[in-house]
């Protein structure tokens, strides 16, 4: 059996790194700290993720720097460490190219990709949490040399972070990314940019739908140029089936067809939104969103969130609209179907204004 004994040495005391050190310091593991930026090495231990100075030689270094400089620091702590060395980059193949020409065959083999799938529109040790990959899912992305206790190290990582590991190629895990990750960030990037120089007036009926769709949007440019370019083979596909359905679209509106184009689109997307899985990476399971209107006044979430639980109903999801300036809230419970008519019964029992 592989223990992760520690020391977990993590380079890269960014968003990621800070967050699995915080992570690891909660069950006592030892984890050194070590940055580019002073700074941000300080931060991240002033705020609990480890220690900059530990004597001790590490078991694992997990590498947390943007993916341009992840091969070359991935080929640095194998050459001046005897330690399995893991990555937690959004892409897997460029870094595993450029550690590979900067490495021996023989050290290679303690190199694992991995690659968490929770983070954040933030960036920097600030923006840290302990609790960042508790229930999210981590990619394990062996190469062909892997050693089979660097890869079981790498995943008892993931788990003591808190995270249910996934295993699969490189190549793979790049294809399924540029899907459920880097094709997302660039469509919410360009429907917030349609916002640039929209007037006041028009922002001001803005919804959560709105939010929903733009809040990847706020990511950093800089790492992001870096995700998509490394991962350009891939997104290009992606993006040339949404180029034809634009196209489509197109030449449809203003048609007499274009209903039918428009539905065709629409359908599509409810057939996929349904295939995204659902909290804890469990199966996706058919809920129902009862809305609440809620006064803007505090102690109601409270008091709402009490007779939710007076109902017997299970609240699997929750959302707050709460539009700037307004004196309500809107409140949208998502409950099993099972669940709805009882909620809604006893809500409205209880004096608030129910919809569906
Ligand atoms: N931001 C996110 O939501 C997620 C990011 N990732 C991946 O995690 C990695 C880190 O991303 P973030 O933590 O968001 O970035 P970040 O910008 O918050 O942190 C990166 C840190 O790396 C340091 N750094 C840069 N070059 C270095 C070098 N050569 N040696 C040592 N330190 C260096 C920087 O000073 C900074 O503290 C990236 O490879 C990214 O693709 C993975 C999952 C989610
Ligand atoms: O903020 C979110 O919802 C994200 O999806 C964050 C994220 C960003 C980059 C990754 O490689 C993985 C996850």
């Amino acid at each position: 059996m592989t223990e992760l004994r520690g020391p977990v040495r993590i380079v890269g005391t960014g968003l990621i790194g800070t967050s699995i050190g915080l992570a690891l310091a909660r069950l006592g593991v030892v984890v050194e700290l070590v940055d580019a930026d002073p700074d941000n090495a300080l931060m991240a231990e002033r705020i609990g993720a480890g220690s900059r100075l530990v004597q001790l030689e590490p078991q694992l270094v997990v590498v947390a720097v943007p993916p341009d400089h992840v091969g070359a620091v991935v080929a640095e702590q194998l050459k001046q460490t005897d330690a399995i060395v893991t990555d937690a980059a959004s892409v897997k193949s460029k870094p595993l190219a450029e550690a590979r020409t900067l490495s021996s065959a023989e050290d290679l083999t303690r190199y694992v990709g991995s690659h968490p799938m929770a983070g954040s529109e933030r960036n920097g040790p600030l923006a840290g949490r302990a609790d960042l990959f508790d229930g999210a899912t981590w990619a394990v992305t062996p190469h062909e040399t892997s050693d089979p206790d660097a890869v079981e190290l790498v995943r008892r990582l993931a788990e003591a972070a808190g995270a249910r590991t996934v295993e699969l190629s490189v190549e793979d895990h790049d294809l399924a990314v540029a899907r459920v990750s880097h094709l997302p960030q660039l469509m919410s990037s360009l429907a917030a940019g349609t916002l640039v120089d929209a007037p006041a007036a028009h922002l001001e009926l803005s919804g959560q739908g709105v939010r929903d769709v733009t809040r990847i949007a706020a990511s950093d440019p800089g790492l992001w140029t870096q995700i998509v370019s490394a991962n350009s083979p891939a997104l290009s596909g992606l993006l040339e089936g949404i180029r034809d359905e634009l196209d489509r679209l197109l030449i449809a509106l203003g048609k007499e067809e274009a209903a039918d184009e428009v539905t065709a689109v629409l359908n599509r997307g409810v057939s996929g939104a349904v295939r995204v899985p659902g909290k804890h990476g469990a199966p996706h399971i058919e809920l129902v969103a009862v809305l609440v209107t809620i006064p803007d006044r505090p102690g109601q979430l409270a008091r709402l969130f009490n007779d939710a639980a007076a109902s017997g109903a299970n609240v699997e999801d929750l959302r707050i609209d709460h539009s700037p300036g307004r004196p309500v809230g809107e409140v949208e419970l998502d409950v099993k179907p099972d669940s709805v008519d009882q909620l809604v019964r006893v809500l409205t029992e209880r004096g608030w204004a129910v919809h569906r």
